[in-house]
């Protein structure tokens, strides 16, 4: 396996597809023309990267949750509840854990321990094991577009399947998946895995099928500064688009402090634009996705609520394609569909209020802007000169250099080397910028803004401050002051 940021040739896809499909029986379902013409019947309406284009087109933030159960009958009842009763624009499928760790067998029995059960006893949609025409059940009895999101390291046969039967987006990346999922899983391995995913959707693309992709943008969801993640964002659209999808939604996970949520969403469509142009991906759509909080919760559900309406205005006020929304159970663990819904109809209200008032562009917003993208170019740019011009090649000796860090990840390949923490007004700044390649006058305004914050709470600036902001919104604030 050699690694290189290079479209596959269909000789070179189509080798590794046979030993792909018999990664499970079900496999045997999957056949690319007759699911072309599958999808040549799907409605419009039901087409994720149709509605997220319009979406854009008129200004829209469309709501998505995440929702999976192991059965097909109860989720495809759960699915149509936060439809009807949440009026989610968008629909999931979550992937229980078994299926993203490619525990198909595990996910077998979890499907028939939940049939005796009557309940299901895994944490998401086994669609590996329900196979084309299993998913192909949920397909024609949801009316509204179906999205694919999991945790996946190896996620081809899971893409094949779910794609086969209809689904018309996926989750997902080779960094974005690896990283925060995985402990010693080597990125030359998922990079490569995810190219044939990605190579797989340019395939429909070259049939006519346009489906979308969306690399998972929080990462490990734990106060990731925003410029670590658009890097990480940036490269795995790279590596989307040079296999030829044409449909990508960049995502971001919220911090909690506006303007900088805001800023980070403008820096991220203007960072995408500007080097998908530069590396001539010229007919490539680009959305873009907020996630709510990802970090901890209030048990207490009204203090949830908060944090969830919090996370719609962001979203409304950064004008982003779409949010996805967090529950008042989000403490607890899988929320009930009805705790679901609740999160979802909270948001909508959100949405709905802010559509028509926008956020000023204010010098600070604009400065906000600014360093995420200088931040930002700084770390794509170091990781392209690493790989000689190849992004794939760069992003593992980036990771190994520490050039790209994700905080708080289970890899042992990210060196978990920078530290963040909030400033004084809750921005996430960071305490140590670890082997991050910032200029010297980025270093200095991440040191001015941990020393404002050290000055107000007369302590100096230290890991405790770390600590206080990973718990601080559970307990219900956003900075994590000295008690
Ligand atoms: C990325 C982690 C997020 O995914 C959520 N999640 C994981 N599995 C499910 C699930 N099966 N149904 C609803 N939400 C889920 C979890 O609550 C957390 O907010």
């Amino acid at each position: 396996m050699e690694l290189k940021n290079k479209k596959w040739t269909h000789d070179e896809f189509n080798a590794i597809r046979k030993e792909v499909l018999t990664h499970w029986p079900t496999g045997s379902e999957v056949n690319f023309e007759e699911a072309v013409k599958y999808h040549e019947n799907i409605p419009a309406k039901r087409h994720f990267a149709k509605r997220l284009v319009k979406a854009k087109n008129n200004g829209e933030t469309l709501t998505q949750p995440r929702a999976g159960v192991a059965l097909i009958d109860e989720h495809i009842n759960l699915l149509n509840f936060l439809k009807n009763e949440g009026e989610a624009d968008l629909l999931p499928s979550t992937i229980d854990s078994y299926t993203r760790q490619n525990q198909y067998k595990e996910a077998q029995n979890g499907i028939e321990e939940s049939l005796k059960a009557g309940r299901s006893l895994l944490n998401g949609f086994p669609a590996v094991n329900h196979g084309v025409k299993g998913v192909r059940r949920v397909v024609e009895s949801v009316d509204a577009p179906l999205q694919v999101r999991h945790g996946t390291p190896d996620a081809r046969l899971l893409g094949e399947i779910t794609i086969a039967a209809g689904y018309t987006s996926y989750e997902g990346g080779g960094i974005s998946y690896n990283i925060p999922y995985a402990k010693s899983v080597s990125l030359e391995r998922t990079i490569y895995d995810w190219q044939y995913c990605d190579r797989m959707i340019g395939l429909y693309a070259e049939h006519g099928v346009e489906i979308n992709r969306e690399p998972f943008g929080p990462l490990t969801g734990t106060l990731v500064p925003p410029s670590v993640s658009h890097a990480v964002a940036v490269i795995e659209g790279i590596l989307a688009a040079e296999q030829g999808v044409k449909n990508i939604t960049l995502g971001y996970g919220q911090c909690g402090n506006l303007v900088q949520d805001i800023a980070a969403i403008k820096a991220l469509e203007q960072l995408a634009d500007e080097y998908m142009a530069k590396h001539g991906y010229n007919d490539t759509v680009l959305t873009t996705v907020f996630h709510q909080w990802m970090g901890g919760f209030p048990q207490d559900e009204a203090k949830a609520f908060g944090v969830i309406s919090w996370g719609a205005a962001a979203a409304a006020l950064a004008k982003a394609t779409k949010v996805i929304v967090k529950t008042p159970h989000e403490a607890l663990g899988i929320p009930t569909k009805e705790a679901n819904a609740q999160g979802l109809r909270t948001t909508k209200q959100m949405i709905n209020m802010l559509k028509d008032q926008s956020f000023p562009m204010t010098k600070e917003l604009e400065i906000e802007i600014n360093m995420i993208k200088a931040e930002t170019r700084c770390i794509l740019d170091k990781v392209f000169e690493l790989g000689n011009g190849d992004y794939a090649v760069g992003t593992v000796r980036a990771f190994e250099a520490g050039v790209l860090d994700v905080p708080f990840a289970p890899s042992k390949f990210s060196l978990n080397k920078i530290l963040p923490a909030r400033d004084n007004n809750g921005a996430v700044r960071l305490f140590d910028v670890g082997n991050l390649p910032f200029t010297p006058d980025i270093v200095a305004f991440h040191k001015d803004k941990m020393n404002e914050r050290a000055k107000a709470e007369g302590r100096e600036a230290s890991f405790q401050m770390v600590i206080d902001d990973i718990y601080a919104i559970s307990k219900g604030n956003l900075v994590g002051r000295p008690r």
